[in-house]
């Protein structure tokens, strides 16, 4: 059976967006696996499969895939493709689009400068939400990885976050330590790993260890943690540039249970067909 699939990107962080509104589709983990193999399938670092909504008053439904097969609760850079996805496929006219994820509702909007701005929801931070052993809520949470303390401070945004402050992106051992605390016993459900530069109040550089899929060139989710974790800890304002390797997104949070802001890029690369 052949199906087809578009082929999009937010700011280099690429998915595989498939159409199960006009067609039923289920997939195997191994089937996803294929599919995302860079040499033997199409590549990419998440699958997103859009659906009809369950609820009344929802528009769509999207379920996200990480390219080792998880199935996983949200993605930022996904949730800006995959409103480009249905509205240049005509499955909607809307420019404001209520979604059902694994982990609630999100509102993506498409903008007329050609971005596309999301409310993300509020940020979680209660240990067990995240999920992450701890005896306690804190801003800060030393780590014991390789031999050493690592502070960080833990968010979900719908997924697991583990945020840390370096002195510079570029140097940071984010495989090697990304690796560890992806799949560190305190994060039950794995975790992904921020790696938060500061540059001023307003601007920070960043490079996520992503779980399910290593390290891509920008995470959508990571910049909301990360700047949601950098005001937490006095080091950021309400509203923060972040240069990922891929490009920019700008995230806006005005703090305590009010919603997390991202406004970025969603770019359709090629379309084509497939057989699973
Ligand atoms: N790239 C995404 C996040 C995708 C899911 C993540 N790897 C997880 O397992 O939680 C983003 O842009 O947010």
């Amino acid at each position: 059976m052949k199906i087809p699939f578009t082929k999009m990107q937010g700011l280099g962080n690429d998915f595989v967006v498939l159409d199960g509104v006009r067609q039923s589709i289920s997939l195997s983990a191994e089937q996803i696996r294929r599919l995302g193999d860079r040499r033997f399938g199409i590549g990419f670092d998440q699958l997103l499969l859009v659906e009809p909504a369950r609820e009344a008053g929802h528009d769509f439904r999207y379920r996200i895939f990480n390219n080792d097969g998880s199935e996983v609760e949200q993605c930022g850079n996904g949730a800006r493709c995959f409103a480009r996805f249905v509205h240049d496929q005509h499955l909607t006219d809307k420019a404001e689009i209520r979604v059902e994820t694994a982990r609630g509702v999100i509102v993506p909007k498409l903008e007329a400068d050609g971005l596309v701005s999301v409310d993300m929801g509020s940020p979680r931070f209660i240990p067990e939400q995240i999920p992450f052993l701890a005896e306690a809520d804190a801003i800060i949470h030393p780590l014991e990885v390789a031999g050493r303390t690592i502070d960080l401070t833990v968010v979900s945004m719908g997924n697991p976050h583990a945020v840390q402050v370096v002195d510079d992106v570029d140097t940071a051992p984010v495989t090697a330590i990304g690796a560890l605390i992806e799949a560190h016993p305190r994060f039950p459900a794995r975790v992904n790993a921020g790696f938060m530069q500061i540059v001023s109040r307003s601007e920070i550089r960043l490079r996520v260890f992503e779980r399910g899929a290593g390290e891509t060139l920008a995470c959508g989710t990571g910049a909301c943690a990360a700047v949601v974790a950098g005001i937490r800890r006095g080091l950021l304002d309400d509203t923060v540039l972040v240069h990922a390797r891929g490009g920019d997104l700008t995230i806006r949070w005005q703090g305590d249970q009010s919603p997390v802001l991202m406004t970025g890029p969603a770019v359709t690369v090629y379309q084509g067909e497939i057989a699973l």
